[in-house]
């Protein structure tokens, strides 16, 4: 069967094709929607992970329907992202909507707690978040917002979209456009030792960067004590929690929609470097209990997503130089980062380091585990003779101290102890023989960008993935 028909065939099993079986799946719901009918009756509408909302006028296709002819045959489709924390709409009206007052037409927003919707001239939606029905509301277009958090023509919300290491994301807006479009503010404390290099060789890189599958830069605002960095705004969470709606098939994409990612991956991977960037520290959340950021973002929510890299703090220009600080993250270190990072005088150069890292995440979407970084097993050489278990996710899967954790992945990656199990990867040969190149030990013959373009995984459904790919890119 081609791949496409697989994909299609698969379709039926994405999230938002499972609300037959999520009819009865109230106990995970993330928010609600609290509206008045036309008819003066309150009705409470509920929002979970796995059960996306569609208002419209069709009956047939939308899970409410509101019957105004203001009102398009469907006009939003509502999403609950990460569980409890955030939430994305998608605007497929023709005439937009009102998110507190403001108008959005034509694109995604974050919808947060207490936030008000409005059908243009018909019903009256308040998305009330689960975990925050008790607490404050936080108006984003409240007065005392604006004033406190007005950054030129930016208004920086306290919504937080994600921290990491170094910064925090809030939601923010563009109050210059007529609709009000949302962003991301990427804050990030300065430190007096930094003298604002690294800061500012993030917002110099991205800054001039310009492609669908690269989180693109609008401004940079600096104050004495932060700088802060305007972003697209990414509305449909992170890749990690993608893979994590398909519970079902143990977490694994269909071949088809890995291979539609991938294929953004390398357009993404091959615009940087072209221009010898590299990004040095592409990952994905590795388990459901790791709340560290991760860089490929979804743009919008649904299946078959844009994704877009994202982070840019450790990139580097000029990768195919040695690098000698040795940054990233372990889980996502090819070998000979990991040899550099125990050796300080070593070095390893950027471009195939990517490269690897890009293959991991293939692996991870296909197999539905991390090739390196999936705990320990009883029985497993690796199982600690003292017990300094900190977690496990099923009953068999157990997580060391992060400290202990990061041994044992490199010694994995240094041994280059990858299972690549035939009731998984003995279907999709083309996949695994690209995945294998990419997790080659050696930086000189791994896959390239353009080898993997080439590769016959690639190229067999080129055409239908490049269709697919202008079709999304050009829609809103
Ligand atoms: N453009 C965006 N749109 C929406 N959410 C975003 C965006 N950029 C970042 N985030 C959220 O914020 C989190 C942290 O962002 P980011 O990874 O850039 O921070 P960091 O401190 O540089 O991370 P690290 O510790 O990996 O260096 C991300 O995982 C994501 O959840």
């Amino acid at each position: 069967m081609p791949r496409s028909q697989r994909a299609c065939k698969n379709d039926q099993e994405r999230p938002g094709h499972r609300s037959q079986n999520a009819q009865a799946q109230t106990s995970n719901v993330c928010a609600k929607l609290i509206t008045t009918n036309r008819k003066g009756r309150r009705e409470v509408l509920l929002l979970s992970v796995s059960r996306p909302l569609t208002i419209g006028r069709n009956a047939e296709i939308c899970s409410y329907v509101v019957s105004d002819p203001v009102v398009s045959s469907v006009h939003c489709k509502l999403y609950a992202i990460r569980a409890d924390r955030i939430n994305g709409i998608k605007d497929l009206s023709s005439n937009g909507l009102f998110l507190n007052g403001h108008w959005i037409r034509g694109s995604s927003a974050i919808l947060m707690h207490g936030d008000i919707l409005q059908l243009p001239s018909s019903q009256k939606f308040t998305c009330v978040h689960s975990a925050q029905a008790n607490r404050d509301r936080g108006d984003v277009f409240s007065s005392a917002t604006v004033t406190e958090n007005s950054l030129g023509r930016w208004i920086v919300t306290s919504h937080s979209l994600g921290s990491g290491s170094f910064a925090t994301v809030r939601l923010a807006m563009d109050t210059e456009l007529s609709v009000h479009k949302q962003v991301a503010c990427k804050t990030i404390k300065r430190k007096v030792s930094d003298k604002r290099n690294t800061v500012a060789k993030e917002a110099q890189i991205l800054g001039a960067l310009n492609h669908p599958n690269i989180n693109r830069v609008y401004d940079v605002v600096s104050d004495n004590k932060h700088i802060h960095i305007f972003l697209e705004l990414c509305t449909g969470g992170d890749l990690f929690s993608y893979i994590s709606h398909y519970e079902a098939s143990a977490y694994r994409l269909c071949e088809g929609e890995a291979q539609y990612i991938m294929y953004q991956l390398l357009q993404g991977l091959e615009y940087l470097h072209e221009r010898l960037i590299s990004h040095r520290d592409l990952k994905v959340r590795t388990h459901p209990s790791s709340m560290k950021p991760e860089n490929i973002l979804l743009y919008s929510p649904g299946p078959y997503p844009r994704i877009q890299i994202a982070d840019f703090g450790l990139a580097r220009p000029k990768s195919y130089q040695e690098t000698l600080n040795v940054c990233g993250t372990v889980p996502y270190l090819p070998p000979e980062g990991i040899v550099a990072l125990d050796n300080k005088l070593m070095g390893y150069v950027g471009i195939p380091a990517d490269c690897w890292s890009a293959g991991v995440i293939m692996y991870l979407m296909l197999s539905g585990r991390h090739p390196f970084d999936y705990g320990v097993v009883p029985g497993d050489s690796n199982w600690p003779s003292s017990i300094v278990i900190q977690s496990h996710n099923t009953e068999s899967q157990y997580w060391l101290s992060s400290e202990r954790n990061d041994e044992v992945v490199k010694r994995r990656i240094i041994e280059g102890d990858v299972e690549f199990l035939d009731e998984i990867w003995g279907g999709i040969p083309e996949a695994r023989a690209l995945c294998q190149w990419f997790l080659s030990p050696d930086p000189q013959t791994r896959a390239t960008v353009h080898d993997a373009q080439n590769s016959r995984w690639i190229r067999c459904d080129l055409q239908e993935l490049k269709t697919a790919y202008q079709r999304r890119m050009n829609s809103r």
